[in-house]
């Protein structure tokens, strides 16, 4: 029975994937895809040259990749699994070419009561990502609307492919953003414009969200995941002692003082000299050689 179920589950995964027959073969012929759990609603693989990018890519393509309660517990085992496993030194999140994700399940969230969200302080699973220390790039194609954009939000680097959109559209349900759309969409592209798409659901453009800030860069939607994952692996490639301080250190400062800010970071980079890595990283260079990161 047990078998049949998983049978059953991967012929799902197989129809209601839109995607080409390349990914059918990443899908099937992966045995470290069939290693990394039995998912419904993510894809968890490793990839790059050296494995050493983790990867989830949501796959819930009949509801747009809308953010149900099991798919976010995938999600936030995905994560914590990636984060112990000492070969991978960044994440790659990504949805579909239609997308990224259209936001919360509505209709899963339609009969909730206001006692039911409270004490059972829904979304309280959805800090997943924001407390992994390793760091994340989301590569969004198509929608990136309400949860979805507070998803790719709650990673540390977005790119964007060309036709991706984000918004805020919770007003028109009658509700607000609740996982991050108002405060880091408000740091990230300024008030004015953040108050104007969660009050009026305008979407934006992936150009437009590189102009404001949103996203780092924006590239052909079939390029995409390629491009987040050559970033990943660059990202990998280094001590990961120094890009989790790397991280912590942006993450910080951006909520402190500058004074506090420039002392956090003066502090973390006192802090690397305690490590293997940041001695052979610049005994490498003076002597003129790739270094051999020992993330000790
Ligand atoms: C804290 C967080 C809160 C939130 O995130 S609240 C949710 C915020 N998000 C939204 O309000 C977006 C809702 N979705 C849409 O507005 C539209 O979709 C799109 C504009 C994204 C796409 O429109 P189109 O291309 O016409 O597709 P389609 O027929 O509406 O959707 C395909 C299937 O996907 C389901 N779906 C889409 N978004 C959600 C969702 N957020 N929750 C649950 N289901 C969703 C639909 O219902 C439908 O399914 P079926 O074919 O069975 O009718």
């Amino acid at each position: 029975m047990a078998c049949f179920r998983t049978s059953a589950r991967i012929c799902r995964q197989f129809l209601f994937n839109n995607s080409s027959s390349t990914k059918f073969s990443a899908v099937f012929s992966s045995p470290r895809w069939m290693s990394s759990g039995n998912y419904e609603y993510i894809i968890v693989e490793k990839k790059g040259e050296k494995n050493n990018v983790g990867f989830i890519q949501l796959n819930r393509p009949k509801a747009l990749n809308a953010l149900c309660k099991g798919l976010m517990s995938e999600l936030d085992q995905a994560v914590q699994k990636f984060e112990k496993d000492d070969d991978v030194g960044c994440i790659v999140l990504t949805g579909s070419d239609r997308a990224f994700a259209a936001g919360a399940d509505i209709k899963e969230m339609q009969t909730k009561e206001f006692s039911d969200v409270w004490r059972g302080n829904f979304l309280s699973e959805w800090d997943a990502l924001s407390r992994c220390s390793k760091p994340v790039i989301a590569a969004v194609n198509g929608f990136a609307l309400g949860g979805g954009c507070e998803v790719a939000m709650m990673c540390d680097i977005i790119y964007a492919g060309d036709k991706a959109q984000f918004g805020q559209p919770e007003i028109t349900l009658g509700t607000i953003p609740g996982a991050g759309g108002t405060q880091r969409l408000c740091k990230a592209v300024g008030k004015s414009k953040a108050m104007e798409m969660v009050l009026t659901a305008n979407r934006i453009s992936a150009e437009e969200a590189e102009k404001a800030g949103l996203v780092s860069k924006v590239v052909p939607a079939a390029e995409l995941v390629n491009e987040a994952i050559k970033t990943a692996e660059k990202i990998s490639s280094f001590s990961k002692i120094a890009t989790g301080m790397c991280k912590e250190a942006v993450n910080a400062g951006y909520e402190m003082s500058l004074k506090e800010g420039l002392h956090f970071e003066k502090r973390l980079f006192h802090a690397s000299f305690a490590s293997n890595d940041r001695r052979e990283g610049m005994t490498a260079f003076s002597e003129k050689r790739p270094p051999k990161f020992t993330d000790s």
